[in-house]
C-alpha cells in the first residue's frame, strides 16, 4: 500500500554536500541540460557566449530544483523502493521541510536570471516546465494513472526549447518537433526501466503501465512508441528543417532504438510470472533509450556544422 506521511523516513542524521548535489538529480538531469544545449546552439541567431552558458546554467538549475521538489513530495514512495530508498531524504540526512525550501528558492533564482540573461520567453517556458515535473506530473499524475509518463513527458521535452527561445525569443517549428521527439521517447525510454522495476513501483502503490496493465501490455507500448518516434524524428529533416547529415543519423539510430524495443516486445520472460528484475532486454533498451538520444541531438548539432 502507498505511504502518505513520512512515517517510513528515518530520524535526520546530517547531510553531506553531495547529498544536497543528489537533490537535483544530476544524472538524469544531464541529458536534459544536453537537450537544452542543442537547442541553444541550432537556434538562428547570435548570443553572447556567457550568456549562452548563463542560459544552459539557469535549465541545469531549473530542472534540478523541480527534480528537489520531485523528492520532497515523493520521499513517502522513495523510502519503499530499493532503487531510491537511499536518496538524503528517505536516508534520513535532509530534512523534507530543507529540501523543498532549497527546491522552491533554485527554481525563482533560476527563471529570474534567465529572464535577466535572455527573455521572458524563455524563462517563462522554464518557469511552466518546473510547474509541469514538479506539479502536473509529480503531484497530479504520478500517484493517478498509468498515462503519468505518456502525459508527464512533456516536462523533459522542455529544454530544448527553452535553449532555441533563450536564443530567439520565440517559438519555431524545429523546437516544436525536438519537443515531441522527446515527448515520444519518454514513454520507452521510461516503461523500459518500469518493465525490470514493476516490483518496486507495485510495493510503493504507484499506477505505472506494467502495474496496472501487465508486462504483456507495456513491452507492445514499448514497441509502438519507438515505431511513431522514428518518423517523427526524420520529419526535421523531411521537412527541409535540417540537412542530410541529421537526416541520415535520425534513421539509422531510430532503426537501431527500434530493433532494441523489439527485443523488449518479444521478450516473453513475463509469461509465467516470473521476476522481471532481470530483464535484459528492457535493461538494453533503457540503456540504448539514453545513448540514442544524446546522438539524435548530437547529430542535430553536428548537421549545423557540416
Ligand atoms: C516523465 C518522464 C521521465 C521519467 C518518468 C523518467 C524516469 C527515469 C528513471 C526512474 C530513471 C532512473 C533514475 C535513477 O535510477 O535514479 C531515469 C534515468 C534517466 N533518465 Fe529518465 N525519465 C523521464 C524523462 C527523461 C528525459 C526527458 C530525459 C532526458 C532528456 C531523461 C534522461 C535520463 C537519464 C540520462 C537517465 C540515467 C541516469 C543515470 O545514469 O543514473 N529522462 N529516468
Ligand atoms: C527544465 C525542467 C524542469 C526539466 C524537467 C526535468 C526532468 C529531469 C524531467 C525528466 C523527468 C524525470 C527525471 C522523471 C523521473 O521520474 P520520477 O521523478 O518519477 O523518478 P524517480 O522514481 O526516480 O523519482
Amino acid at each position: 500500500m502507498m505511504a502518505t506521511n513520512d512515517t517510513a523516513i528515518t530520524p535526520h542524521l546530517g547531510a553531506e554536500p553531495g547529498d544536497w548535489l543528489a537533490l537535483l538529480k544530476p544524472r538524469v538531469i544531464s541529458l536534459v541540460v544536453f537537450t537544452g544545449a542543442i537547442g541553444l546552439f541550432i537556434a538562428p541567431g547570435h548570443i553572447n557566449p556567457v550568456l549562452a552558458a548563463v542560459a544552459i546554467f539557469c535549465i541545469a538549475l531549473g530542472a534540478g530544483a523541480a527534480g528537489a521538489i520531485n523528492m520532497w513530495y515523493d520521499r513517502d514512495i522513495d523510502a519503499m523502493m530499493r532503487r531510491t530508498t537511499d536518496r538524503p531524504i528517505p536516508a534520513g540526512r535532509i530534512e523534507a521541510s530543507g529540501a523543498l525550501g532549497y527546491g522552491i528558492v533554485l527554481s525563482v533564482i533560476s527563471v529570474l536570471l534567465l529572464a535577466m540573461a535572455t527573455n521572458l520567453c524563455a524563462a517563462a517556458v522554464l518557469a511552466f516546465s518546473i510547474f509541469y515535473y514538479a506539479v502536473i506530473y509529480t503531484m497530479w499524475l504520478k500517484r493517478r494513472t498509468p498515462q503519468n509518463i505518456v502525459i508527464g513527458g512533456g516536462a523533459g521535452a522542455f529544454p530544448a526549447v527553452i535553449g532555441w527561445a533563450a536564443v530567439t525569443g520565440h517559438i519555431g517549428l524545429l523546437p516544436m518537433l525536438l519537443f515531441a521527439i522527446v515527448f515520444f521517447w519518454t514513454p520507452p525510454h521510461f516503461w523500459s526501466l518500469a518493465l525490470y522495476a514493476a516490483t518496486d513501483y507495485e510495493k510503493a502503490g504507484i499506477p505505472m503501465l506494467p502495474v496496472v496493465k501487465g508486462a504483456k501490455h507495456t513491452r507492445l507500448n514499448v514497441l509502438v512508441y519507438s515505431l511513431l518516434l522514428l518518423p517523427l524524428t526524420v520529419s526535421p529533416w523531411a521537412l527541409g528543417l535540417t540537412g542530410w547529415f541529421y537526416g541520415v543519423s535520425a534513421l539509422i539510430s531510430g532503426l537501431a532504438f527500434v530493433y532494441f524495443c523489439w527485443g523488449v516486445y518479444a521478450d516473453k520472460q513475463d509469461a509465467e510470472g516470473k521476476s522481471l528484475t532481470k530483464d535484459k532486454p528492457a535493461r538494453a533498451a533503457f540503456k540504448f533509450s539514453i545513448l540514442y538520444l544524446f546522438v539524435l541531438f548530437l547529430a542535430c548539432a553536428i548537421d549545423k556544422l557540416v
